[in-house]
């Protein structure tokens, strides 16, 4: 049995991590997974699985259908992970756990109705800025949204959605200049915190 840094906690909802583009939705997912042994979904990853890559699902069928298609999939998904009301003290004594964490693409939350699903998940809000992104955004070309400018695409967006990321946070999370080991750490310690409050 590999060493942990600590313990998991008992997920009694879905956790869910926005936050703005490059911002380290995805790479902090796979950080809790590997450090503490959480159940982690990329939604993307599901999105791209289904339907094929985002850059081709832009390019061919348009901005439109892609957030359909995430609507689609992230409500799916948060239906399908979500616990019967009688598991749920099952499930915080540590045995089955059907919770997961579960991070978003950075427009996911902009979409009412994804936002209204949000309402019983624990959100997590990776709060960050330009200069931590940058070397992150320049020179890639795998999200369609930051065209044909990164930088003021970025910040324009960020701008843009950082009030419903706000409102829709549970628990912020500032991450500039942290490295990820060290982010992972404080957002279990938040959830075993968290869930000692529920
Ligand atoms: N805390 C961090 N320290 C160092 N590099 C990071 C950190 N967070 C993210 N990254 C880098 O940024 C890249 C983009 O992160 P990603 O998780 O894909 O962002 P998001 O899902 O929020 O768009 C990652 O592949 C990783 O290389
Ligand atoms: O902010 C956005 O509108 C988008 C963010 C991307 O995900 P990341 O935030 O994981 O990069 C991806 O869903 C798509 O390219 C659109
Ligand atoms: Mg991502």
């Amino acid at each position: 049995m590999e060493h942990h840094p600590g313990q998991p906690a008992a997920l009694l909802k879905p956790v869910v991590i926005i936050g703005p583009m490059a911002a380290g939705k995805s790479f902090l997912g796979m950080w809790m997974a590997d450090l503490f042994g959480y159940t982690f979904i990329d939604a993307d990853q599901v999105i791209v699985s289904r339907h094929g890559s985002i850059q081709e699902i832009f390019l061919e069928q348009g901005e439109e259908r892609f957030r359909e298609l995430e609507r689609e999939t992230i409500c799916d998904l948060l239906g399908a992970h979500r616990l019967p009301a009688h598991d749920v003290h099952a499930n915080a004594s540590g045995t089955d756990s059907g919770a997961m964490i579960l991070s978003v693409g950075g427009g996911a939350p902009m979409n009412p109705a994804i936002a209204h699903a949000l309402a019983d998940t624990v959100v997590v809000y990776l709060q960050t800025d330009l200069e931590t992104v940058l070397p992150r955004i320049t020179g890639s070309f795998t999200r369609p949204m930051l065209r044909p400018d990164p930088q003021a695409r970025w910040s324009a967006l960020y701008e843009a959605r950082r009030p419903t990321f706000e409102r829709l946070a549970d628990i912020t999370l500032d991450v500039p200049g942290r490295p990820i080991q060290d982010i992972a750490i404080e957002l279990n310690n938040r959830l075993l915190h968290w869930e000692e409050n529920a």
